[in-house]
Formats: C-alpha cells, sequence, structure tokens
C-alpha cells in the first residue's frame, strides 16, 4: 500500500510485511528546515536504515529476533521544503490513515529534526509525551517561527499532553520558567539515573509517546546532529529506561529525532540504529 505523501526508499535488509498487518511501522521524515546549528538531519532516515546493515537482528540482551517481527517500513515522508508546521500536517495525515487500516500498528518515526515529532503527537494523542533531549525544546517561538525545532515540546503541552524529560542540559530562562508553571517534570543530564526515570514517569497516564532526540547521549556517540551539547547520557542508560517504559507503560509512538550526517556508516546513525533495534526487539519480548 503506498500512502499519500509518500515514497519508496532504501528499506531494512530481512524481510518487511505490509503495513496493514504490520506491528511495528517505520516512516522516515525527512525534514531539517529549521536546524539552527549543523544541517543534514535530513539524510537521517536514510542513514539510519543504512547502519542497520551493520547490525544483527538478533538481539542478544532479548533473545529475539526483530527479522521474525512483523515490522513495515512505509517510506519516507515527502516534506514541505522550509515549512515545519505543514510538512508536520503531513505527517499526522499519514500516521492517522495509517492507524485507520491497521488500529495496531505502532508508528515509529526516523527523523529528520524534532519539530517533526508533533505531527505524530497530533495524530496518536497519547496522554503523556516521555523525551529524552539535550534541549527543553519549550520555547515560544524561534528564529521566527513558532514550529522551529526549538519549541516542539511546548507546542506538545499545549495539547494538553503531560510531559516528563530526561538528560537535559540545554535551554533559556523562560523555558525553564514555563516548564514550571505547566509542571513539567524534568531532570539534568547531571542528575540523571534510573530511579529518578522511574519516580517521574511511573506516574504518568497511558498511552505514553517515547520521544527520543539524539542529542540527548554524549557528544562521542553522537558527532552529527542539529544542536550537539556536550554532557549527555550514555547508551545503556535510555536502553534500560526504555525498557523499563516498554515494560511497564502502553507505547503509543516512537521516534528517534535529529540524526544528521553526511556519509554513509557515519557513528549518529549506528547508534540511532542500534537504539531501534533495541527498542523494537524490546516491544517484542514475550509481548506480541
Ligand atoms: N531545542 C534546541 N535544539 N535548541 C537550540 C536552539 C538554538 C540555540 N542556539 C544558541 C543561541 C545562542 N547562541
Ligand atoms: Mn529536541
Ligand atoms: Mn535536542
Amino acid at each position: 500500500m503506498e500512502f499519500l505523501y509518500t515514497y519508496e526508499t532504501l528499506k531494512l535488509e530481512f524481510p518487511l510485511v505490509e503495513p496493514e498487518g504490520a506491528r511495528f511501522v517505520i516512516l522516515g521524515v525527512p525534514f531539517d528546515g529549521t536546524t539552527s546549528f549543523k544541517p543534514g538531519a535530513r539524510f537521517g532516515p536514510t542513514l539510519v536504515r543504512h547502519a542497520t546493515i551493520n547490525l544483527e537482528s538478533y538481539i542478544i540482551d532479548y533473545d529475539v529476533d526483530i527479522a521474525e517481527l512483523p515490522i513495515a517500513d512505509i517510506g519516507d515522508v515527502a516534506v514541505v521544503a522550509g515549512d515545519p508546521r505543514k510538512t508536520a500536517d503531513r505527517v499526522r495525515e499519514i500516521i492517522t490513515e495509517l492507524k485507520r487500516i491497521n488500529p495496531n500498528a505502532l508508528p515509529i518515526l526516523l527523523g529528520g529534526e524534532h519539530s517533526q515529532s508533533l505531527g505524530a503527537v497530533e495524530a496518536l494523542k497519547p496522554a503523556s509525551y516521555v523525551v529524552f533531549d539535550a534541549h527543553l525544546d519549550l520555547r515560544e517561538s524561534y528564529e521566527d517561527n513558532p514550529y522551529n525545532h526549538a519549541c516542539v515540546a511546548r507546542r506538545i503541552s499545549e495539547l494538553g499532553v503531560k510531559e516528563a524529560m530526561f538528560g537535559i542540559r540545554s535551554g533559556t530562562r523562560e523555558e525553564v520558567e514555563y516548564a514550571e508553571q505547566e509542571e513539567i517534570a524534568w531532570v539534568h543530564a547531571r542528575d540523571y539515573d534510573f530511579e529518578a526515570f522511574v519516580e517521574l514517569v511511573k506516574p504518568l497516564p497511558e498511552p505514553v509517546y517515547l520521544s527520543v532526540d539524539i542529542d540527548v547521549f554524549d557528544l562521542s556517540l553522537v558527532p552529527s546532529t542539529g544542536t550537539p551539547e556536550a554532557g549527555g547520557l550514555r547508551f545503556w542508560e535510555v536502553v534500560e529506561a526504555m525498557e523499563w517504559l516498554v515494560e511497564n507503560k502502553r507505547i503509543a509512538g516512537f521516534d528517534i529525532m535529529e540524526v544528521a550526517g553526511s556519509g554513509l556508516g557515519d557513528v549518529t546513525a549506528l547508534t540511532a540504529a542500534k537504539l531501534l533495534f533495541h527498542f523494537i526487539g524490546a516491544m517484542g519480548k514475550d509481548r506480541l
């Protein structure tokens, strides 16, 4: 099945199913129109798919071979160049159509800049948004655009979605004040530990949308991303949190955003691909 506003791309190397019968449905969003520092997130979806070629589909940690799971890949969104709102509208329409034909589908967005998570959240209407990010993304507007990547969590908060953020180490005083005013829970990267994560996420209403802005990781893991920040989290810290979430909360959708890069085999894409396989593996463990 072809969706409006999508086109065929490089696929994962193992057998895929049609979206109508899938549990996991991958959608790339090659948009980086509001990237404010390091460009290239438009190549993220292709770079991550290519990086998966390097990985075993068998996830040792879970004794799960994700090649045996019902995964579909519906290609990339045809973006509206320079327009984050219109592109997010297309993301929303595609995911809405996907859920119409397959209510059991769990959309997995591969970005592309973080502004595009808004379209997925608008389509899926989760009760909560759990995000790993170096940045609060709570700006009212940035570079004259309220749909800039630096504003995405504010737009989502305005939808009435409960938010919890982890790995934060960058924002403005206004964003910190907005978080306090709206009771948005967030943990600074230097204070992060698993206990802090569970304490804040346990009371969140379900379903939960899980967003990973790849810049949450330490720079050594993600040198190619839109707004890099030193002092990030370790890979297994985020995987451990993701495993808890998958075990304990209903997940409405998942994304890995802000993967940039210009060359195949980019370190950032390899980090994202490993995270993608662990998410699908954790979801597939004893659960399908
Ligand atoms: N959510 C984000 N990625 N925020 C980054 C916004 C850009 C801040 N640049 C620094 C401005 C002052 N030099
Ligand atoms: Mn972000
Ligand atoms: Mn960020």
